[in-house]
């Protein structure tokens, strides 16, 4: 029996999406075949949606509502039967699961997961949903080995200047206070997308990358590298998301309760959890939850519809502003491309429109709305949505969708990588 199968899951804030490959050591560009993808979304608004989809099915994949999972770890429950009742699939041919772990603190590369290394990732990722999901993989497929893949490490790159905090400086060294940055694995795969569909070879690509999902980030790529993220030291900072605030004042948090310090007993959170309050109220009630009630940017009619919807709408507009108008200066005005992906990136078509209408004033061309309107159903990586924009210093500006597809950057990672291959 051979052992060739990589399969790749992605817990995100609100969806588990997972995807199982073939290895094919003899296709250079793309390494791995997929056999199949699953996905559960809306976790944080139920009942959760659940579609699993084999890649030999040419029919589109559909998502029913399953009341029963509550949580990534049901979720993972339910990808498993699902597994083993509709695929003829022998899981001992799974040699490696790939696993998105958000934070990565000083891990630069992907690190197999052993005692050590989980104990490690565990203190990092207090609010993290991939803990427990891994913790499920482990024991459903024991023979597989595991390996955590970080979302951290893309942005090494980033200035000491940029991900440097103005506090104590011997404090913030010794306690690793410093900006991390987060959303790396799709933002590595929209480089590589947007370098197939700009002429600039990707060491010298300047693009604004806008992470738009139900956690939310921003970055700015000069040369084909990291420059400045809008997450910090946490997912926290910056953007607001579903159930996240962004940034704020840092003060706001002791007007809001006076119990902002405390440890949570909120019974959702694993024991051994060590969040304040504060964290808990600004990463998990806060964002679109707060304001609308719901978790699902979707059902918001936009900046036409009624209160609160057209609150939280026009907020997260003005905040993606703000950051596009700060790396616009920072890359010198020097742009190849605006890129859109996430959930709301990818499907969101009037929030795009708004935006592609307000940076026009920055030498971005209009976008295309007939574009615009059917990207979401285009089976490309990557879709160009503006119209022909002039040449300035040997760049054109463009306006890009790309599908971001982190289990593939995984999976991509994982085949390439000799230290697994080498060694089976
Ligand atoms: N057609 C759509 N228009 C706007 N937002 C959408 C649309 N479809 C999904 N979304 C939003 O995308 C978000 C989920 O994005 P996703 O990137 O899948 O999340 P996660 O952070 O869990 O990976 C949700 O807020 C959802 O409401
Ligand atoms: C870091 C983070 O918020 O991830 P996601 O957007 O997948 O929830
Ligand atoms: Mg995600």
């Amino acid at each position: 029996m051979a052992a060739d199968l990589v399969l790749s899951l992605n817990a995100g804030s609100s969806s588990l999406k997972i995807s199982l490959y073939q290895r094919d050591p003899t296709s250079a560009a793309l390494p791995v075949a997929l056999l199949l993808t699953s996905s559960i979304t809306s976790i944080s608004a139920p009942p959760a949606k659940f579609s699993f989809h084999l890649a030999s099915d040419h029919h589109k994949a559909v998502d029913v509502p399953i009341d029963s999972i509550k949580d990534h770890n049901t979720a993972f429950s339910h990808f498993l039967e699902a597994l083993r009742s509709q695929a003829s699939i022998n899981e001992g041919r799974i040699v490696y699961i790939c696993h998105r772990v958000v934070h990565g603190g000083d891990y630069l590369e992907p690190v197999e997961i052993n005692e050590e290394s989980y104990e490690h990732i565990e203190k990092l990722s207090d609010l993290a949903p991939s803990l427990s999901v891994i913790k499920a993989c482990i024991s459903a497929l024991p023979s597989a080995k595991s390996v955590a893949y970080f979302d951290t490490s893309f942005h090494r790159s980033i200035p000491s200047h940029i991900s440097s905090y103005a506090i104590n400086q011997e404090i913030a060294k010794k306690r690793g206070l410093k900006k991390y940055g987060f959303h790396g694995l799709s933002f590595c795969l929209n480089l590589s997308s947007s370098d197939r569909d700009t002429l600039q070879p990707p060491g010298s690509l300047n693009l604004i990358l806008l992470h738009l999902g139900s956690g939310a980030s921003a970055c700015a790529v000069k040369d084909g590298k990291s420059l400045d993220t809008t997450m910090g030291l946490t997912p926290l900072n910056g953007l607001p998301g579903a159930t996240r605030s962004g940034a704020i004042d840092p003060s706001l948090i002791f007007h809001y309760t006076n119990k902002a310090g405390r440890i949570t007993h909120d019974p959702s959170m694993a024991a051994h959890v060590g969040v304040t309050m504060a964290e808990d109220i600004l990463n998990r009630k806060a964002g679109w939850k707060a304001i609308t009630g719901t978790t699902d940017f979707e059902s918001r009619p936009g900046s036409e519809g009624p209160e609160p919807f057209r609150l939280a709408f026009d907020l997260f507009l003005d905040r993606v502003l703000h950051y596009i108008g700060a790396y616009h200066l920072k890359l010198d005005g020097e742009i190849d491309a605006l890129v859109f992906a996430g959930g709301i990136g990818e499907r969101g078509v009037q929030f795009r429109s708004v935006i592609g209408k307000k940076v026009e004033c920055l030498g971005y061309p209009p976008v295309r709305e007939d574009k615009n309107n059917t990207a979401s159903e285009d089976h490309a990586a990557v879709v160009d949505i503006s119209t022909v924009g002039q040449e300035i210093k040997g760049r054109t500006k463009r306006i890009l969708v790309c599908k971001t597809d982190e289990q593939i950057e995984m999976a991509r990672e994982c085949v390439l990588d000799d230290r697994f291959w080498n060694a089976t």
